[in-house]
């Protein structure tokens, strides 16, 4: 990769600093954005040294309006911006009616309202080029509702759902637009407690996920699933919702539903 500029959020940790370390090694320039400065700083001079490539940092919160504002107008306007890797996320929440309203808003904002405006913020630009790279970072949860906690899977169903439209807006005019679904990945987003307690074969290290998951977005997937061993259940999954299609909308209720006088 030459010539690309790829900004990646919640790069100073985890699973976004991994997606900083790998494109640096194609050879695409960086914008890293997160909260710590320090940390984006030590990777970035890092990154530097060992790759050459230039990486650019900027500290923001993006659950913050006017934090998120900065980054928004430097994806609109900068033309050199050539992808976007959404990937800052929180989840640590507890059972719903324990977790702190303010707590949810702010994951909300970060994990979809952000997703959402960073996205819109870069798309005009890259749709209109017929170029680029979108990279969402959802997660396997999207997929469970039952079987985690509330907020953080149905965020992350957003994400995907989002996702899944923006490839039919603008995979057509030549922009790569992919899902990422982790699993389980070994990174701070747990405490050293939790991930004591998950089963150790359902729990991935972190560059074996992003790795898994640049081989996805080189091959063209728009929906990668780093764990999942066989892609055909994937798209058994896909095609049995595309099939509910031609019943989801009708003029009249389905007979199961109608009162019998
Ligand atoms: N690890 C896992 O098991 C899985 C993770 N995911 C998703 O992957 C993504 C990355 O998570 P992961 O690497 O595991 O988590 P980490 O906690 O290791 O990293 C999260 C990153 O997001 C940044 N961040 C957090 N809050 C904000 C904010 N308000 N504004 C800007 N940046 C912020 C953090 O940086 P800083 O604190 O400096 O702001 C950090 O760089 C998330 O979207 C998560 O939901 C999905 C499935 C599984
Ligand atoms: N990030 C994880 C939960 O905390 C997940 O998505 O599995």
């Amino acid at each position: 990769m030459t010539n690309e500029t790829i900004l990646i959020t919640g790069a100073s940790d985890g699973i976004g600093a991994v997606y900083a370390d790998r494109f640096a090694r194609r050879g695409a320039n960086l914008i890293l954005v997160a909260r710590r400065a320090d940390k984006l700083e030590a990777l970035a001079a890092s990154l530097r040294e060992q790759t050459g490539v230039r990486v650019e940092v900027i500290a923001a919160d993006l659950a913050k309006v006017d934090d998120l504002a900065r980054i928004e107008a430097r994806l609109r306007d900068d033309d050199a911006i050539t992808g976007l890797v959404n990937n800052a996320g929180i989840a640590g929440e507890q059972g719903f009616v324990e977790t702190d309203p303010d707590y949810l808003s702010g994951m909300i904002a970060l994990n979809i309202l952000a997703v959402t405006r960073l996205s819109r913020a870069i798309a005009p630009r890259l749709s209109a080029k017929g170029a680029g790279t979108l990279i969402n970072i959802t997660s396997v949860t999207a997929l469970m509702p039952d079987g985690f906690t509330a907020v953080y899977p149905a965020s992350k169903a957003y994400v995907l759902a989002f996702t899944e439209a923006l490839q039919v807006e603008l995979g057509g005019k030549g922009v790569k637009v992919q899902a990422v679904l982790p699993g389980i990945t070994r990174t701070a987003i747990w405490t050293a407690a939790q991930i004591a307690g998950i089963p150790a074969d359902m729990v991935m290290d972190v560059e074996v996920m992003v790795d898994a998951a640049l081989a996805g977005l080189d091959m063209g997937e728009p929906i990668t699933i780093p764990a999942l061993p066989d892609r055909g259940d994937l798209d058994a999954y896909l095609a049995a919702r595309g099939a509910l299609r031609p019943g989801l909308s009708l003029k009249d209720a389905a007979a199961r539903y109608m009162i019998k006088a």
